[in-house]
């Protein structure tokens, strides 16, 4: 049993052995297993240690990669960015301060936004950061840097003062707390009227003043054509109102009619220029509201709230001052004028116009560019002109006159032109020593007429009645206005006329009866003129000028069309003050009576200057008909002469031939007046009777001293006196035929005056005798007065006779015995006494039976029926009366007389026979007061002929 036991123990041990074999090798085999996946594992740990280091450095390779290309994008957009904004706001609108200086837009050209400062992003240039201003919004600034937000709104405005003409922008200050410190150093531009502030209590009227001015804006200038301003600049390349800027800073709570205007400008305001810049009060939602916050040194701008902005520094307070005084000093300068010739036609198209229908001319340009145009017709007939000294009203006459007379032909249009100021700028037109050009269309010319106001009657008289000759000739063509009249006369010469009368309240100053018979004259015209085309236009500097009218309505009435300069009062209706706020250069023309509806806003260009006026002038000159003769110049401060004087030039003794074209056509009676026409035809120019001594019929048109009864004519000889004033250059002239009476005296102290007068009249006389035929007595008793009697007696040769202190008793005597002789009247025999009241001594002498007075009485009794005729000179009317007999005796042997500086109620009705007393005379320096009493009413305003050669 053994054997199977130890049978059995060997088979359990070799089971187990092989079991713990198997054991053992599975054992090994997990071992190794396990070392093989420890192994693994490990690797795989390794590995996986290993894969977070690559992944990041390919992250970071991206990162970097990524970087790099962001930062070159960030870097070309900044640069294009940095582009744009200098394209955005060029010049002044961007540039540093260092070499700043002011570029206005140019025409067309938008304003732009303005810079406040720079977005810096690293590794790129500064982008300025822009905010839009002019035409485009308002600015907002607040934040806790006040320092910061003054600096800021100084830059804004200086940029925006750069961007702009000078004159075009205009600030308007409300600085309740500094009153006006936060803008001190734009204070120079208040001198030009650009920078204006309203105190603590004046926001409501500054918001209301900008809420009507948008008003405005939007119902005059942009008018439903345009949506802005801006627009309408861009359409048209002009801009006609300026940028309004309100610069508000801070203050007390706004009020409800505060806020709302506030709200209403900050709404509407941009597109009609007015803008807000403000500090300290708040601003409503709007989307032209710009904001900036200014914190400790950066911006920050509501637009981009994550790009902080370096503000620009503050600009430099010297460039600030400095800017705004140039910008007055330009403004207070005026703006250039435009052109003359924009108003003239081009030079091949120059009197194409027909004037049947009225005179239409361009004045200047309007606010869009347009021409403002000035017309005169049936509607409107006549014009007012006012303006201040210095406002261009010489300049606007002659800017009108050129443009019309580019336009019609002297045919078409004639100028009758009157200055009554001191200057001789009219002078021009005529013919000059300088210039040998006249303006074809002018018909007359009166300088320094100030003192002779009967100048204007006479031109006013002068127009009267050639209103009434077309008035008649139109009412043989049975027709009522010039435009008919010219086409049923296609031949006749009807051109339309313009009087222009400058300073025209001189004529109508005083309560004489110069100024009754101008205002009755005016009022006829202004009323009667306007369907037979004649114009009145009447300027004046001064308001007085149109008070002096506006007691008459009904003539004020008649002057529709309306031209006021900058600070004219008056001229516009009551209510109308668009001339106050007019720039210099600028006139308002309103042909609606002056209402407001009817102004229109015209530039006008320069066009009295020598240089501008001439050319025209020349050119027109060349062009004139060959018939033409120059104007009529007088000049109130110029002596005639007498040897010039064309009834000088024209006497001749009796019976000899007058020259082919003799004086009364040189006397531009022939060439000037229209036939038919002139002063002479009715009322002399001083008082309604004919001017001429002699006239012996209704208009007797003739000149003083026509050739054909010269002499020893019909009608007697004629003494020339002096100058009438009057529009032609016509002489007074005293008749001497052989009738009671045919004596002149001369009246005065005034030695030159006296001597002139007395001289021209001898000359004259001398003129119409051939020598041998009369007799010049020349007795001068005034040591001042030698020289010049002197000089006469050697002119008149060998007819003339010399008389002195001592022997003028004889030279009556023998003169008055000689009356007494019967028979024929012998030769015709001239006394020339000067001053003849100092030979009282001698002539109260008694020779014979008779004294010298006596004899010197006798003479003048009946020497002119004998052909002798005294001219003498009396040193007063009371020395005169003492000789004719005393005080009481008559006078009518001295049938005309001469006043000199001798008071009009002194020439009482013994010597100025008419109801009133004596004339309206106030003497003045080289005229005399003449007066005919077998032809004149009143008397007759003479000029004494200078000193002969
Ligand atoms: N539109 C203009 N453009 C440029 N210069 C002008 C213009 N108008 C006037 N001027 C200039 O201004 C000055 C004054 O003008 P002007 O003599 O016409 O004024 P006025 O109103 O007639 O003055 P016054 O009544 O004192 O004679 C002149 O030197 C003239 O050349």
């Amino acid at each position: 049993m053994p054997d199977l036991r130890t049978q059995l123990v060997d088979r359990v041990r070799s089971m187990l052995s092989h079991a713990l074999g198997a054991s053992r090798a599975r054992l090994t085999a997990a071992r190794t297993e396990l070392d093989g996946a420890q192994e693994r594992l490990r690797r795989i740990r390794d590995a996986a240690a290993r894969v977070p280091g690559r992944v990041g450095a390919e992250r970071d390779r991206r990162v970097a990669e990524l970087s790099d290309r962001y930062g070159a994008e960030i870097g070309r957009l900044a640069t294009e960015a940095a582009e744009a904004a200098a394209r955005e706001a060029p010049g002044a609108a961007g540039t540093d301060w260092t070499g700043w200086q002011p570029t206005p837009v140019v025409r067309g050209e938008a304003p732009g936004p303005l810079r406040i400062g720079t977005v810096r992003l690293p590794g790129s240039v500064p982008v300025p950061a822009l905010v839009p201003l002019l035409d485009a919004g308002h600015v907002h600034l607040s934040g806790a840097d006040r320092g910061g937000c003054d600096a800021m709104l100084a830059a804004l405005l200086l940029r925006a003062l750069g961007r702009a003409d000078p004159g075009a922008l205009r600030l308007v200050g409300y600085d309740p707390e500094h009153l006006g410190g936060g803008l001190a150093g734009f204070a120079p531009l208040s001198t030009a009227g650009l920078l204006t502030f309203v105190g603590p209590g004046g926001l409501a009227r500054l918001l209301d003043d900008l809420v009507d001015q948008i008003r405005r804006i939007n119902e005059t200038v942009l008018a439903g054509e345009y949506a802005s301003l801006r627009e309408l600049a861009a359409a048209t390349g002009r801009r006609p109102e300026p940028w309004r800027i309100a610069v508000l800073l801070g203050g007390d709570e706004l009020s409800r009619h505060e806020r709302g205007q506030l709200d209403r400008v900050a709404r509407t305001g941009a597109a009609c220029g007015v803008h807000l810049l403000v500090r300290g009060i708040e601003l409503p939602d709007e989307p032209d509201v710009h904001r900036v916050v200014v914190d400790d040194g950066t911006a920050w701008l509501d637009g981009s709230p994550d790009l902080p902005v370096r503000p620009d520094p503050a600009p430099p307070a010297a460039l600030v001052t400095e800017t705004c005084r140039e910008v007055a000093t330009r403004v207070n300068a005026g703006p250039p004028p435009t052109p003359f010739s924009d108003l003239l036609p081009p030079a091949d198209e120059m009197w194409r116009e027909d004037s049947a229908a009225g005179l239409v001319a361009p004045i200047g340009d309007g606010p869009q560019g347009r021409p403002v145009t000035l017309t005169l017709g049936d509607y409107p007939p006549h014009a007012l002109i006012g303006g201040p000294s210095g406002t261009g009203k010489t300049n606007l006459i002659f800017a009108w006159i050129g443009s019309l007379a580019a336009r019609y032909s002297p045919a078409e249009l004639e100028f009758y032109l009157l200055d009554f100021k001191e200057g001789v700028s009219f002078a021009r037109f005529a013919q000059g020593r300088r210039d040998p050009s006249w303006l074809p269309h002018m018909r007359l010319v009166g300088i320094n007429v100030n003192t002779d106001r009967e100048f204007g009657l006479a031109l006013l008289r002068f127009l009267a009645e050639e209103l009434r000759r077309r008035a008649d000739a139109a009412k043989r063509h049975e027709v009522t206005k010039l435009a008919e009249l010219r086409a049923v006369d296609p031949t006749g010469r009807w051109p339309r006329i313009v009087a222009v009368v400058d300073e025209f309240q001189m004529l109508l100053a005083g309560r004489d009866a110069v100024a009754r018979e101008a205002a009755d004259l005016l009022e006829d015209l202004a009323r009667r003129g306007r369907s037979q085309g004649i114009h009145l236009v009447l300027a004046s500097q001064d308001v007085r000028g149109i008070e002096a009218l506006w007691g008459r309505p009904a003539l004020v009435a008649q002057f529709t069309l309306r031209i006021a300069l900058p600070k004219a009062l008056r001229i516009l209706a009551e209510r109308n003050d668009a001339a106050q706020v007019l720039p210099r250069h600028h006139a308002i023309v309103n042909a609606e009576s002056g209402m407001s509806e009817g102004n229109q806003v015209a530039r006008i260009p320069a066009a009295s200057d020598w240089g501008t006026w001439s050319d025209l002038q020349h050119r027109l000159w060349r062009m004139r008909p060959p018939d033409a003769a120059p104007a009529r110049l007088f000049d109130g401060d110029a002596i005639p002469r007498l040897d010039e004087a064309p009834d000088f030039v024209a006497l001749r003794p009796a019976g000899e031939p007058a020259p082919v074209g003799g004086g009364r056509d040189r006397a531009a009676g022939g060439a000037i007046w229209p036939d038919g026409v002139g002063p002479e035809r009715g009322a002399g120019p001083n008082g309604g009777a004919p001017a001429a001594a002699g006239g012996d019929r209704p208009g007797g048109a003739e000149r003083a001293g026509g050739a054909e009864r010269a002499g020893g004519g019909a009608r007697g000889p004629v003494a020339l006196l002096g100058e009438i004033i009057d529009v032609q250059a016509r002489s007074a002239g005293l008749r001497l035929p052989r009738a009671p009476g045919r004596n002149l005296a001369v009246l005065g102290t005034g030695v030159d005056e006296a001597c002139a007068v007395l001289d021209a009249a001898a000359r004259s006389l001398r003129r119409q005798h051939p020598p041998g035929t009369a007799r010049f007595s020349i007795a001068c008793l005034d040591p001042d007065a030698d020289t010049a009697a002197r000089s006469l007696y050697e002119a008149l040769g060998a007819d003339a006779a010399w008389y002195s202190e001592d022997d003028i008793g004889e030279l009556m005597a023998e003169t008055a015995d000689g009356l007494g002789s019967g028979g024929a009247p012998g030769e015709p025999h001239y006394l020339l006494l000067y001053a003849v009241d100092a030979a009282a001594g001698q002539l109260g002498t008694t020779i014979g039976r008779r004294s010298g007075l006596d004899h010197l009485r006798h003479v003048l009794h009946n020497g002119p029926e004998r052909r002798t005729h005294t001219l003498a000179w009396w040193r007063g009317v009371a020395r005169m009366r003492v000789d004719l007999g005393g005080p009481a005796s008559r006078t009518d042997q001295i049938g005309a007389w001469v006043a000199l500086d001798v008071q009009g109620a002194e020439l009482t009705s013994a010597l100025y026979p008419g109801a009133g007393g004596g004339p309206d005379w106030y003497p003045r320096p080289w005229r005399g007061l003449f007066f005919d009493r077998s032809v004149h009413r009143t008397g007759q305003v003479i000029i004494p002929y200078g000193p002969s050669r």
